[in-house]
């Protein structure tokens, strides 16, 4: 059976940040994974961890600036320095919360443009030898171009043949099923095919991305096929509810309380 962890940048957000921990772990969450940790000191963010007995499965570098539109730097060669500072950056907040994968984000660049790709290559190697010797891991994730308009990675299968080409044992894919399916469709077929790379996958109805339940997606097939591809991480609850985040739990009923 899938084990879920609540996104707290998306859910919860009737909360204020640091208090969504607590509402998460009082909706049955034994995890949670959030996109940017950075407003608050580590040992805050750790000690709401400690408090919920809850698990940090994933957060991202930090991106530059989101509400300007930076999307991350690791495909844009001119901000090499800044996503060398990125890791430096969150590097206290991962070993404050234990987390063991973090998602490093591409940036808006051309994914035809050999520059854009040779920088691409460059930060992953450069980030996965960075958090190598702290037992982390870096993800990558592709994002439709809907939501992220301009985005770097925005193919599957691109992703696919860059972490095979560079063979790097702590890079994965960060399969968000939410994009795949808006990107390309036929989801099944490519978790079976991606899964031995997959370091992390996240869920939210399509086209909406409220609630994993009732829309384009079949999700208890897909939590099963989890299951039959022997899946044993956690899935990230990356949507926005449509209305009181507990109150649009009922997908979520069978599952509360599964640790990995
Ligand atoms: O948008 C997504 O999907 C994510 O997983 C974020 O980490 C990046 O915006
Ligand atoms: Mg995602």
């Amino acid at each position: 059976m899938p084990r879920f962890a609540a996104n707290l940048s998306m859910m919860f957000n009737e909360h204020p940040f640091l208090d969504r921990f607590d509402a998460a772990a009082k909706a049955g969450f034994t995890a949670v994974e959030f996109l940017f940790p950075y407003e608050h000191k580590p040992e805050e963010v750790a000690q709401r961890l400690e408090r919920n007995g809850l698990k940090q499965v994933l957060f991202n570098l930090p991106p530059g600036d989101w509400n300007a539109g930076e999307k991350g730097f690791a495909a844009r060669p001119e901000k090499f320095d800044d996503l060398r500072q990125s890791l430096h950056t969150a590097l206290p907040y991962a070993e404050a919360t234990g987390v063991r994968r973090l998602h490093m984000m591409a940036g808006i660049a051309d994914r035809h443009d050999p520059k854009a790709v040779d920088a691409f290559k460059k930060s992953i190697e450069w980030a996965a030898d960075f958090v190598g010797d702290h037992g982390i891991d870096i993800v990558i994730e592709p994002i439709n171009g809907r939501d992220v308009p301009g985005y770097f990675l925005n193919d599957f299968m691109f992703a696919r043949d860059i972490i095979t080409e560079l063979g790097i044992p702590n890079v994965g894919l960060q399969f968000d099923i939410y994009h795949c399916q808006i990107l390309h469709g036929d989801v099944t077929m490519r978790l079976r095919e991606m899964m031995p790379m997959i370091g992390h996958i996240q869920i939210a109805g399509v086209p909406s991305r409220n609630e994993p339940a009732g829309e384009e997606l079949n999700y208890p097939f897909l939590f099963a096929e989890l299951d039959r591809l022997g899946y044993d991480n956690y899935v990230g609850c990356e949507y926005r509810p449509a209305g009181d985040t507990v109150a649009g739990l009922g997908w979520f009923k069978p599952y509360a309380g599964v640790k990995v």
